[in-house]
């Protein structure tokens, strides 16, 4: 295993700060420095970027991103029992590893990226988002920084395990058998690409399905809709799949098929057929 950094081994870590891996927080390390390397690497370039980080647990990928060059690291972790590791690996590095103990789904996130860019005075500078996630919450958060408000959002791009079944929903489009309320979202407002598999074996302890590393930039300017309208739309679509828009629709209230008409799509399909671009049409001639 390559050294990236003169802190202990991560098995070591997890012994001495008696970290093992709890279920209910969705904890599955990853201990080989080599691949949090890669995954770190995956996110680019870092430049003069924050990097925030979901769930550090004892480390790995937080050393691996520090050893890549990012400026500075946010860091958000649940499980209290982590933070005294992290601290050691933040005293290695001083400024560069901030630890902030909470729940991701509930932190302000942006209001962190917004605060660091106006203490360097660089407004709207961007932050780039580099994580493991907990699979519990790994969906909520990503569907939250794709309806981020205001858009472009906080963030310049997104590296993220997830397991292969979501990432495959993420970067799905009308052609695949994955698609469905979450790759219209992602395809709305991102450009989104599986970067390389993983498999359980590379997780301490391994989980039981095979992960995929997902990169997610935002795009510039997506089609202009409201994001609540779209969801309704494609929520009623996707609700009953299999059966023509024209009755998937019906509960969305009077006025579908000159709807459908306007956006130039046939009643008779169905919203596995229907491209990002066609679903936006439809909200909008919804009204
Ligand atoms: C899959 S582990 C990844 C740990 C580490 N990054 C690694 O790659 O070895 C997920 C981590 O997210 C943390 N976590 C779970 N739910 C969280 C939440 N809602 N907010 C922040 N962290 C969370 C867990 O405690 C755990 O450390």
């Amino acid at each position: 295993m390559t050294a990236i950094d003169d802190l202990p081994p991560l098995r070591d870590v997890i012994a001495r700060h008696g970290l093992s891996a709890l279920k209910s927080l969705g904890q599955n390390f990853l201990l080989d420095l080599n691949l949090t390397s890669r995954i770190a690497r995956a996110s680019g370039a870092f430049d003069d970027e924050l990097v925030i980080e979901v769930g550090p647990g004892p480390g790995g990928l937080t050393r691996a991103l520090l050893a890549a060059g990012a400026r500075k690291v946010v860091a958000i972790e649940r499980d209290p029992r982590c933070l005294a590791a992290l601290a050691e690996i933040a005293e290695r590095h001083p400024g560069r590893l901030e630890v902030i103990e909470g729940d991701a789904l509930e932190v302000d996130i942006g209001g962190l990226v917004a605060a660091d860019a106006a203490a360097r005075g660089t407004p709207g500078a961007r932050a780039r988002i580099c994580a493991n996630l907990p699979y519990n919450v790994a969906t909520p958060l990503l569907v939250g920084w794709l309806r981020a408000d205001p858009w472009p959002p906080w963030w310049s791009s997104a590296t993220l395990m997830f397991q292969r079944e979501v990432a495959e929903r993420i970067v799905a489009t009308e052609a695949d058998d994955a698609y469905g309320r979450l790759g219209v979202l992602a395809g709305w407002r991102a450009d989104s690409k599986i970067l390389f598999d993983l498999s359980p074996q590379a997780f301490t302890p391994p989980p039981k399905v095979t992960s995929s590393v997902v990169r997610v930039v935002p795009r510039a300017a997506p089609l202009a809709v409201d994001p609540d309208r779209l969801e309704r739309v494609v929520a009623a679509a996707f609700g009953q799949r299999r059966k023509m828009l024209r009755q998937s629709l019906k509960p969305l209230g009077p006025g579908i098929l000159e709807a459908l008409a306007a956006a130039r799509i046939e009643p008779t399909r169905r919203a596995e057929e229907i491209d990002v671009a066609g679903f936006v049409r439809l909200t909008n001639a919804l009204g």
